[in-house]
């Protein structure tokens, strides 16, 4: 209730594992100070962690895993929870509802429909095409907010926040730009209504989230069960934490800023930094990783051959990042360091590499292209897209009973190219055929790397490495050329 006795909420979409260690947490310490918000949890399909949440009284628990000790936290912030797939309308209902102020998103990459080839909405995915043809309840997330947010300016409601926290470049601007695609290509008035409200009422704010979450797994299960609470969906997370948002919040938020978050109009120079050195880093960590048969994300970073890819990756990104003010970058990489190394984490290399083609497209082509066009080939960037090639292409390779294979929304059409791309000619030139194929084709990793011959090359012979002559030489031939001297 606020102040005025009026109930105020949030309405979360994609109620996984990062929402409740993250902003769910800081929303309960927000709490203390100016009045508590109610927090509801959208999930898209699943239903354990709704079902779970309803039996134990809608509590759960953060265990705050440092490498010498374990932090056991009950969060009550979010009151009620269900799962879209089986109420259909509801979401729509809540989003037009003026008591909810902010609609915030965890939907993973993916969850956005955007295509590689544009950075907008993709209009032909079945789940959009369907949307925007009306007659049913909406199934994308796009389609959930367009007609949650029609519903709620015919009803001449309040404005209200969308907030992407999704590892996005931009992620405000870019959903605030899905949202228009969406409306734009509605048929009939409520396109032109629905443009009418985003320009007046709706603020997408960008955001950098950022605190390492893995899945949950009986270990943690245990570890609350010992710590006296019972708890089947209890979240691992590790100390660090931190969001950051611009502060455009037209029908109020909590006092966040009073739990941490920091508000400030130069999210995208933190985003930058934080999508680039961290997850970056995290996914070759996870491909390398994947490639010497290492679960875990803390085994891969132990092993000194994929530190010094990873020193190697942070050396290249270094130079095309703008820094925020004050930000002590040596200090931040060695942080993150122990943060990979962090073992009571149990991160998994199979989680933080899935979904590769959606995440390398934030993570690999603008700071690529940034050496690119200052005529040097970027080593450890190339290592990174031919590592998670050579994943996605021979999943054989992976050991994958101790490891798992990560799932790849484009790993059928790679492993067409890399069928077509044969045998003859040998090893070389079949590593040749399938890298220019895959980074020709701009609807599978984005942008216009494929134009670069001379990454092509690059990534063509870290594959062929990675193939005949494994993790060990295919770091040395990256990391041997010479270094960066800044730009
Ligand atoms: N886990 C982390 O360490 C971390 C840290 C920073 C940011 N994030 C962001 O949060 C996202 C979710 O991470 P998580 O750990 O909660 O994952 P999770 O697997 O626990 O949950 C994923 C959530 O996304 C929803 N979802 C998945 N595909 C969807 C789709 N196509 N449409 C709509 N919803 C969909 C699911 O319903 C689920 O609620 C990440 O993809 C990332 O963008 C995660
Ligand atoms: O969440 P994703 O799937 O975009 O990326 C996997 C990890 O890199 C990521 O979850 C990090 O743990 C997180 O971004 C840390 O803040």
């Amino acid at each position: 209730m606020s102040a005025h006795g009026e109930v105020r909420r949030i309405l979360h979409l994609g109620l996984g594992n990062f929402h409740r260690a993250h902003q769910a947490a800081y929303t309960q310490d927000a709490g203390a100070h100016g009045g508590p918000w109610e927090i509801t949890g959208v999930a898209s399909h699943s239903r354990g962690v709704v079902e779970a949440l309803h039996r134990q009284g809608m509590r759960y628990h953060v265990l705050t895993l440092a490498p010498g000790s374990t932090e056991v936290r009950q969060v009550a912030s979010i009151t009620d929870a269900f799962v879209a797939a089986d109420e259909p309308l509801r979401a729509v209902e809540e989003i037009a509802d003026p008591r909810t102020r902010v609609v915030s998103l965890t939907v993973t990459e993916k969850g956005y429909g955007i295509s590689p080839l544009t950075r907008r909405l993709d209009l032909d995915a079945p789940d959009v095409r369907a949307d925007l043809e009306g007659g049913a309840p909406p199934r994308s997330t796009v389609g959930r907010l367009a007609a949650g947010l029609l519903r709620r300016a015919q009803r001449q409601a309040a404005p209200v926040t969308v907030l992407s926290c999704d590892n996005i470049t931009a992620n405000g601007a870019t959903l605030a730009g899905l949202l228009r695609d969406f409306a734009e290509a509605m048929p009939g008035p409520g396109g032109a209504e629905l443009l009418a409200f985003l320009d007046g009422s709706v603020a997408c704010p960008d955001t950098m989230v950022d605190r390492i979450v893995p899945a949950t797994t009986d270990a943690h299960r245990r570890m609350a069960a010992e710590a006296g609470r019972r708890d089947q969906v209890p979240v691992p997370a590790e100390p660090f934490s931190m969001w950051v948002m611009s502060d455009r919040f037209p029908g109020g938020r909590p006092a966040w800023e009073k739990a941490g978050a920091v508000m400030t109009d130069r999210v995208h120079d933190y985003e930058t930094v934080k999508v680039r050195l961290l997850n970056g880093s995290h996914s070759l960590l996870a491909y390398l990783g994947l490639l010497t048969g290492r679960a875990l994300i803390a085994e891969a970073a132990a092993d000194p051959v994929v530190a010094r890819a990873v020193r190697r990756l942070g050396d290249e990104y270094e130079p095309t990042l703008t820094l925020p003010e004050g930000f002590e970058l040596p200090a931040y990489r060695a942080e993150l360091d122990m943060r990979f190394a962090n073992r009571r984490l149990a991160h998994r290399t199979v989680q933080v590499g899935a979904d590769g083609s959606l995440k390398l497209a934030q993570r690999v082509p603008e700071p690529a292209l940034w050496h690119l066009e200052r005529g040097r080939v970027p080593a450890a960037l190339a290592l990174t897209v031919a590592a998670w090639l050579c994943c996605t292409a021979y999943p054989e390779r992976l050991e994958a009973d101790r490891t798992g294979v990560p799932a790849e929304p484009a790993g059928e059409r790679i492993r067409e190219l890399a069928a077509r791309a044969g045998t003859s000619g040998g090893p070389a030139r079949r590593a040749r055929r399938l890298a220019h194929a895959v980074l020709a084709d701009e609807a599978v990793l984005g942008q216009r790397l494929g134009r670069h011959g001379e990454f092509t090359d690059a990534v063509a012979a870290l594959l062929e490495t990675l193939e005949a002559g494994g993790v060990t030489e295919a770091v040395r031939a990256a990391c041997d050329t010479p270094d960066w001297q800044g730009n």
